[in-house]
């Protein structure tokens, strides 16, 4: 037993050296949030990370519970390419939510023994967003425009793990629906990341019922292009291909319902989800 272990970390050494002090971000879909069991894990997971010497950032979704509480207040969900239509009211829904899902993540993230801390792109100006016309008038549905990054050198520099909620500010103050991915890969591109995580609800990017482990940035793009990535997969993926054709070394779609991806995936030998590089 005690042999096993000993070989264990041997095995897993050259990703420690590798990995050490380097920032790895984080994408966890709401779908993995919505599970006790998956949040928890994910908690110790990024617990894990921090005391290897990683520095994790996390950047959280919550279309799920969105939806479910427009849905209870007699709200109609509408999106547009996978972006949610989104009005004033419809913000405001989307503001409350996302705050709540942040604070109650960094509420486990700390009970796990993590320093977790959480902003939304309000705080310290983090995220200036803009209007996000690509798809016509959607509302208040932002793009990134501009990042704070000294404030998340600041929160490195005091050991503590950022929590972000996908809302963005405009130079006027208008208040901005980010989609996660998106803002995910900005952030990641931002920051010089080493690699970018999208822990989603499948084991990765499928096709023809199986699943590809490494796609590089034409193959990628010819998968979206076929049609074969459809729904939600289509921006994680495009944000997969911005983020490494930009300088992030590698993108990993992992499932983030399975308690062992994201530690596999960093520590592992054999492949794990999809592996998307530029090369
Ligand atoms: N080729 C594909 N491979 C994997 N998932 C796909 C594919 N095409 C469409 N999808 C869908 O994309 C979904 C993931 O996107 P989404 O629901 O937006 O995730 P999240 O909430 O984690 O951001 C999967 O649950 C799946 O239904
Ligand atoms: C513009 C836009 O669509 N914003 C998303 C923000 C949340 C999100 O992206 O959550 P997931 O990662 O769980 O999908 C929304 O309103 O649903």
């Amino acid at each position: 037993m005690g042999q096993d272990v000993v070989s264990n970390l041997f095995e897993v050494l050259p990703y420690l050296e590798r990995f050490h002090g380097k920032t790895m971000l984080v994408k966890v879909g709401g779908n993995v949030l919505n599970d006790r069991k998956s949040k928890d894990c994910f908690a110790r997971s990024i617990t894990f990370l921090v005391c290897v010497g990683i520095k994790p950032l996390i950047v959280h979704g919550g279309g799920p519970e969105i939806t479910t509480l427009m849905e209870k207040l007699g709200m109609k969900p509408t999106f547009r390419n996978g972006y949610r239509v989104t009005d004033e009211q419809t913000m405001e829904v989307v503001e409350m939510v996302l705050n709540k899902i942040n604070k109650d993540l960094v509420a486990t993230l700390n009970l796990s023994g993590v320093k977790a801390i959480g902003i939304c792109g309000k705080d310290v100006n983090f995220l200036i967003a803009e209007k996000d016309t690509q798809y016509g008038d959607i509302g208040y549905v932002g793009k990134v425009k501009r990042i704070n990054e000294d404030l998340v050198s600041w929160l490195f520099q005091a050991g503590y793990v950022p929590v972000i909620a996908p809302i963005g500010v405009g130079e006027d103050g208008t208040t901005y629906n980010l989609n996660a991915d998106v803002a995910a890969a900005q952030i990641a591109i931002a920051l010089k990341a080493e690699m970018i995580i999208f822990m989603t609800d499948v084991d990765g990017v499928m096709k023809d019922g199986r699943l590809v482990s490494q796609l590089d940035v034409e193959e990628a793009l010819k998968l979206i292009q076929e049609g074969i990535v459809k729904a939600g997969m289509v921006p994680k993926l495009s944000c997969a291909v911005e983020a490494v054709k930009n300088g992030v070394k590698s993108a990993r779609i992992i499932n983030g319902n399975d308690p062992t991806a994201l530690l596999a995936t960093l520590f592992a030998s054999g492949p794990i989800g999809t592996i998307v590089t530029n090369h």
